[in-house]
């Protein structure tokens, strides 16, 4: 149970768990809190402790984080049950793969959706998520159709994060197949939006005692997440497994249909070639999902996470309200070409972004070769994790953390994007994949939402204080119904 030399500083190495237990006594459901606790603990800006066998960093440093999120030989990724547990025990998709594969994979896909509208402008995708949250604005002015809607708007009360899940999730079937599903076929995207926010609870930022101690899945499978964590992903696997068998079935090599045609012509042509690729259609459904589970949880929770400030500050409502009424009007819905000229509105959901850290220790990364980092030891295959809470929260960057204030972001009229020094999508080779298709599919959702809407509580009381925080690989918070009135 030593500790490697000049390895950074941090809780003792006990047995089984290693600090596991000991970060998590820090702040229990807080890991980044935790991390900020013995960074202070221990006088340092990097934390060393030991997840069982694995060594782990935690890089609660402003400057530091920026540095191994940009440095190449920390792109790699731990290779943990949480990746695996996905997809039959096979290192497949692009969040928890490293190397050639991932790095092949990563840019034959963002190459070719961008063709379907994924990270650009694109007229008809744009269109696509118009259409959707106008289908669901609807579904309130006129009332639900059936009772699965009515489990999503019940009178003029609304069931948040999943009332936001439609736009999204058929944004990225417009992008892997080309169509959307209509709004009888809305209660099958509901149920991809709940299994991705099953997944996303079922582990937290580390990957939880599962990644540690892999055989509990075989004796807690319920207790240690296990179930969740594989049913979460199943629905979304087999969604998408269907889907690719119909376009293998209908294969035609002149005529490119959507992305996944174009996926299986370059995985046909490369074992036609060299009869070995990393090209498969198991890697191209563990794609579709890799990118479409945080399209169906996190966009979501962050637009979840804004209305609740809204309701605890009703200031920040009435000056949206304001923006769009005076840039926009009543007259037409809103669109991008409007986010330059909405610079609240805008603001606001960086300002979400950085005030509720939705990743706190970012994905852990993998160190790929013996290095050095802040003076320290970092040896091959050591996990590091950034704190992003701890950037967010930094009096140094930001003067007054504690405030919900999107002015921040605004000089001469305008978002800076000098001024926000927050990394919510990470930097480096491991960007976010979906960052500008979060960006522009969150600007749209809420801008066209709240044209339509003020929200008030369910039960009339202002709120005081905002929900308790679910930890997971994304932080979340309890579903909860919101009522909605209709400015028009
Ligand atoms: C508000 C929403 C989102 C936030 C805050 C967010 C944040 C992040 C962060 C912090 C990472 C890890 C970066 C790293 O490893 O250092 C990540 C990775 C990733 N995100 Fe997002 N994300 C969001 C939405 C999305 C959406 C909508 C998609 C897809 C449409 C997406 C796709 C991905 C993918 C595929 C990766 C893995 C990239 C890789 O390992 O190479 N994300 N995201």
């Amino acid at each position: 149970y030593d500790r490697q030399e000049n390895f950074p500083p941090g809780p003792v190495r006990l047995p089984v768990y290693g600090g596991y237990w000991i970060l998590l006594a820090k702040a229990f459901n807080d890991l980044g809190r935790a991390t900020m606790r013995l960074a202070k603990e221990y006088n340092t800006k990097i934390v060393g402790l030991y997840l069982g066998p694995l060594p782990q960093v935690l890089v609660n440093d402003s400057e530091l984080i920026k540095e191994v999120l940009i440095r190449e030989e920390f792109d790699g990724r731990v290779d943990t049950v949480l990746g695996r547990a996905r997809c039959y025990w096979k290192k497949l998709g692009i969040f928890f793969t490293d190397g050639f594969f991932w790095h092949t994979q990563r840019r034959f896909s963002l190459r070719y959706m961008r063709d379907f509208g994924f990270g650009r402008r694109c007229e008809n995708l744009e269109d696509a998520i118009q259409h959707d949250v106008k289908e669901m604005i609807d579904m309130v002015k006129n009332g639900p159709k059936n009772d699965i809607e009515k489990k999503i708007v019940n009178g003029d009360l609304i069931y948040l994060p999943h009332f936001f899940d439609v736009p999204f999730i058929n944004g990225m079937l417009h992008v892997f197949v080309n169509t959307t599903l209509p709004r009888d076929k809305y209660p099958m995207l509901w149920n991809l939006g709940k299994n991705s926010l099953i997944f996303q609870r079922s582990s937290n930022d580390l990957g939880g005692a599962l990644v540690i101690t892999p055989w509990l899945r075989n004796i807690l499978p319920n207790y240690s997440g296990f179930n969740d964590l594989t049913s979460g992903t199943k629905a979304l696997y087999d969604f998408y497994g269907d889907l690719i068998r119909n376009a293998m079935d209908t294969f035609d090599e002149t005529h490119e249909r959507h992305f996944i045609d174009m996926y299986i012509k370059k995985m046909k042509e490369e074992m036609k070639e060299k009869q070995r690729t990393t090209y498969s259609v198991e890697q191209l459904q563990m794609i579709c999902t890799d990118y479409t589970f945080p399209a169906a949880s996190a966009t979501e929770m962050v637009l979840t996470m804004i209305i609740e400030r809204m309701l605890i500050q009703p200031e920040i409502q009435e000056k949206v309200h304001e923006e769009i009424d005076r840039v926009v009007g009543r007259d037409r819905l809103p669109t991008l070409d409007d986010r330059d000229k909405m610079p609240y509105t805008e603001a606001c959901l960086r300002e979400c972004m950085r005030f509720d850290t939705l990743v706190p220790l970012g994905v852990p990364h993998r160190a790929l070769s013996d290095t050095k980092l802040g003076g320290y030891t970092i040896a091959e295959n050591t996990s590091v994790s950034v704190n992003l809470m701890n950037l967010n929260l930094d009096v140094k960057v930001w003067g007054d953390p504690q405030n919900f204030r999107p002015e921040r972001y605004i000089a001469n009229g305008k978002v800076q994007a000098s001024l926000d020094k927050s990394l919510s999508f990470g930097a480096g080779r491991r960007l976010c994949a979906g960052e500008t298709f979060a960006r522009q599919g969150m600007f749209l959702v809420f801008a066209i939402f709240m044209q339509a809407f003020h929200v008030s509580t369910a039960d009339g009381k202002p709120l005081k204080d905002r929900a308790k925080r679910i930890q997971g690989i994304i932080t979340s918070i309890p579903e909860f119904w919101v009522r909605v009135s209709s400015r028009s």
